[in-house]
């Protein structure tokens, strides 16, 4: 469960004056479902993430990840959630050129402090939930874009994330592949049981998540019902 209470994140704008980025913003997202997040640019969505993510602190109010208030936690607490509570997929899918689909996800786990024959299975695991068992052995650039997205998806599961916090992942994809990594995203978050933060601004996708919200300069109104 991801839970933002009453949350603004201000900065400074001009000779004296603030911004809010996010003003005020309350969201609860319960696990298993799937959030859209749509708005147009410079409303806040980035923020929204980042703050969610414990990449940046808010201005005020407070941020929940389960029963853990990310807000008031120390350094050390913040860089542990993000590291096995909190997984973070961008617009580019940020893969290493010379490792393997398979060692992409590897380097997760050795970062976290296992040795890489310890998490091969995971990393298995994790690339066949997002149907790349077959490319397994590949490196980037004998992948399309949109399996590379689906490796990018596979090494943010690697912690078994409960937050799941996506930025704009079809903004490089044509419409059939956007679909399919839309549906993918939908599916983990169901089986997977994640809060999932999608932004998108293509709102053919919106009706894929469970619910959808607008971000309008910093402030959260509900969408259409979807
Ligand atoms: N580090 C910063 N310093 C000052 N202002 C910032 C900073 N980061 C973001 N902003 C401002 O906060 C507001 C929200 O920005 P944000 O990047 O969250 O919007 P967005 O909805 O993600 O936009 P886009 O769709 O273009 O990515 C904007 O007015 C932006 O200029």
């Amino acid at each position: 469960m991801l839970h933002l209470s009453n949350v603004t994140l201000t900065y400074p704008d001009g000779e004296n004056g603030t911004l809010n980025a996010l003003d005020s913003v309350d969201l609860t997202v319960p696990a298993g479902q799937m959030l859209a997040l749509v708005g147009p640019s410079g409303s806040g969505k980035s923020s929204l993430l980042a703050v969610a993510g414990a990449l940046v602190s808010p201005t005020s109010g407070t941020v929940h990840i389960g029963s853990t208030e990310i807000t008031g936690a120390s350094q050390a607490e913040r860089a542990r959630m993000r590291l096995n509570e909190i997984g973070l997929i961008f617009q580019q899918p940020q893969l290493m050129p010379s490792l393997t689909a398979v060692e992409q996800l590897q380097l997760v786990g050795v970062l976290r402090g296992h040795r890489p024959r310890a998490v091969q299975d995971a990393a298995l695991e994790s690339l066949a939930a997002v149907g790349m068992s077959a490319a397994a052995r590949r490196r980037p650039h004998q992948l399309s874009g949109g399996q590379r997205q689906r490796v990018n998806i596979a090494r943010a599961l690697m912690g078994e994330p409960s937050v799941l916090l996506v930025d704009e992942p079809t903004s490089a994809l044509d419409q059939h592949r956007s679909a399919e990594v839309m549906e993918l995203l939908a599916t983990l978050t169901r089986d997977r049981g994640t809060a999932t933060v999608v932004v998108t601004h293509d709102l053919e996708f919106v009706e894929v998540a469970d619910r959808a919200v607008t971000l309008r300069d910093g402030r959260l109104t509900a969408h259409a019902t979807v």
